[in-house]
């Protein structure tokens, strides 16, 4: 028989929110509220000797449930970054006196920051007094502000290990993380931090902390960190959530997070509904890789290689993401051409073949192929949408419609088309706004597969969608194209869109007013279009 939490008799009643404590009354249960609401989670920690600690659901979680707050342990800037302030993480901006053009800088220790105010900052207070009692004076120089500067890989560490002495119990639940540091230690960048960041702790700030203690608070960082930004993109830093930290990755999750407020709360949010016993799962990387890109990062970035489902399915759910044409049947003149596909995708050195013709590559292929094309990519103009539509037509014969560097082409391109200058949706032709359309169902499509449920992905996809369906639709009427009753059942259609949208976006920062404003608008616009004498 359970015990209640308060007073120990027997209990009959549990907490909703964990179903994991007991009470023997409302009122002792509401009584415990007050320290019971920071450890009501809907989760617990499992173990498995394969894959560590990971998260499972203690009761059915609904989709769009928020499953976990969590503030930030400890933070700091990413291992080499731009110059940011150190205080409140914005991209640092260079002011002009007498001449000269530099940041504003730290009166004590000089790194770059924001102004007084920062400079002042708790969070900065101590790893100043440390560096000016101990004569540091960060030499970055104003020269190239778009260098990334490794002289940032100190500053979290150091937090960390300031930790120690400030918030023991925290230190102590940071250590506790996965580290990775035995299969790191030999790296080209530990063997750069062995040289920087342990000398900068030990012989410049006289620290009292051993070689392996530090780099494992690097490589602690490197395994669990979470790269947080502003929601103008202003801000960038790494921050290290405990428990959200304990979730294990899966290439189809089946949850997002958010980042809310000034102190950047980290939301968790379930994508699909999650049932009790289920592992909550987050990616570590991103959708729109195949398999062969998303295995090789979380190997070398997270020291695993995953094996979920996704992975080990050649097809990838049937988006055949990672494959492209068999070049021997590229001639072929039907509409499903023979695709190149892994032989074994949980093998990365595994042959890539032709299931029609037979013909095999090595995967080192595929890999120096998607390379050099992901260069191309990298480098093009994204201020405009040729050079990705010509990358789209050039390597029509070999890049099929949803490969996943077609698939990057076509998201660069659904932003362009409709949002900017030149291309808003006022702007876009009837046949660019078609285009448009067509790019936003075919990534819906992936979407759905990839992705599914309520991800930023499918609800920024949404979104798109039922703004340019919803100009297509007063096109076609005004000139004649469909009837009214036509056209008030595609608006219902996009409204139906927007609705989803609403429901997935409506929880990140700022969204909500804009989305439910325009759901507002497309209602008025529907009730308005059953008036006789409309004009769309
Ligand atoms: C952020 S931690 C997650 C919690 C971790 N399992 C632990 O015990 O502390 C990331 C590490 O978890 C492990 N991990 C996460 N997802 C995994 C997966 N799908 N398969 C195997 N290991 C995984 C890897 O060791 C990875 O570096």
């Amino acid at each position: 028989m359970p015990v209640c939490e308060v007073c120990q008799q027997p209990a009959n009643q549990t907490c909703g929110g964990c179903k994991s404590v007991f009470y023997c009354s409302k009122n002792h249960q509401k009584s415990a509220w007050k320290d019971h609401k920071f450890k009501c989670h809907p989760f617990e920690v499992q173990y498995s000797k394969t894959a560590g600690r990971y998260l499972v659901a203690r009761r059915d979680i609904k989709q769009g449930e928020i499953i976990l707050r969590e503030k930030p342990c400890v933070s700091g800037p990413r291992t080499a970054c731009t110059p940011h302030c150190l205080s409140c993480n914005k991209k640092s901006e260079p002011i002009k006196k007498d001449d000269v053009t530099d940041y504003y800088r730290c009166t004590s220790c000089n790194w770059p920051m924001c102004g007084k105010k920062c400079e002042m900052s708790n969070v900065h207070k101590e790893e100043c007094k440390l560096m000016s009692s101990n004569n540091y004076k960060c030499t970055i120089t104003y020269k190239n502000p778009e260098k990334a500067e490794a002289a940032y890989c100190v500053i979290a560490p150091l937090r960390t290990l300031l930790l120690s002495l400030s918030n023991p119990e925290q230190f102590k639940s940071i250590m506790n993380l996965e580290s990775h540091l035995k299969e790191r230690i030999n790296t080209q960048l530990y063997r750069v931090l062995k040289t920087n960041l342990v000398t900068f702790i030990v012989q410049v700030l006289k620290l009292p902390f051993d070689e392996e203690t530090i780099l494992k608070v690097a490589s602690i960082y490197d395994t669990n960190s979470f790269d947080v930004r502003s929601p103008d993109g202003l801000c960038r830093f790494r921050a290290i959530y405990t428990t959200a930290a304990m979730m294990n990755h899966n290439c189809t999750p089946n949850t997002r997070h958010i980042f809310l407020g000034d102190d950047y709360t980290l939301a968790l949010i379930a994508t699909v509904p999650i049932a009790k016993g289920e592992m909550l799962t987050a990616t570590y990387t991103q959708a729109l890789w195949g398999t062969l890109d998303r295995r090789k990062h979380l190997n070398s970035v997270k020291c695993f290689y995953c094996n979920c489902e996704r992975c080990a399915d050649a097809t990838e759910f049937g988006t055949y993401i990672g494959s492209i044409y068999c070049s021997i049947c590229a001639e072929t003149k039907t509409e499903d051409k023979p695709m190149m596909l892994s032989t074994d995708p949980l093998n990365e050195t595994a042959p890539w073949s032709c299931a029609a013709c037979g013909h095999s590559i090595e995967s080192r292929q595929m890999f120096w192929g998607n390379n050099a094309l992901k260069q191309d990519l990298s480098k093009m103009n994204k201020s405009g949408p040729e050079e990705f539509e010509k990358f789209i037509k050039t390597y029509s014969n070999t890049l099929h419609q949803t490969n996943h560097l077609v698939l990057q082409a076509k998201l660069a391109l659904m932003q362009i088309y409709g949002n900017y200058e030149g291309y808003t949706l006022a702007e876009l032709s009837d046949e660019l706004l078609k285009r448009k359309v067509d790019i936003c169902h075919e990534l819906l499509e992936v979407a759905d597969k990839l992705e599914p449920g309520w991800s930023k992905f499918r609800g920024t996809i949404l979104l798109e969608l039922q703004a340019a369906m919803v100009l297509q639709t007063k096109r076609d009427f005004d000139c004649d194209k469909i009837t009214k009753a036509g056209a008030q059942d595609q608006l219902m259609e996009s409204m139906i869109l927007l609705q989803e949208a609403t429901n997935i976006l409506k929880v990140e920062p700022h969204m909500k007013e804009t989305l439910e404003q325009k759901v507002r608008e497309l209602s008025l616009f529907i009730n308005s279009t059953s008036c006789d004498d409309v004009k769309f």
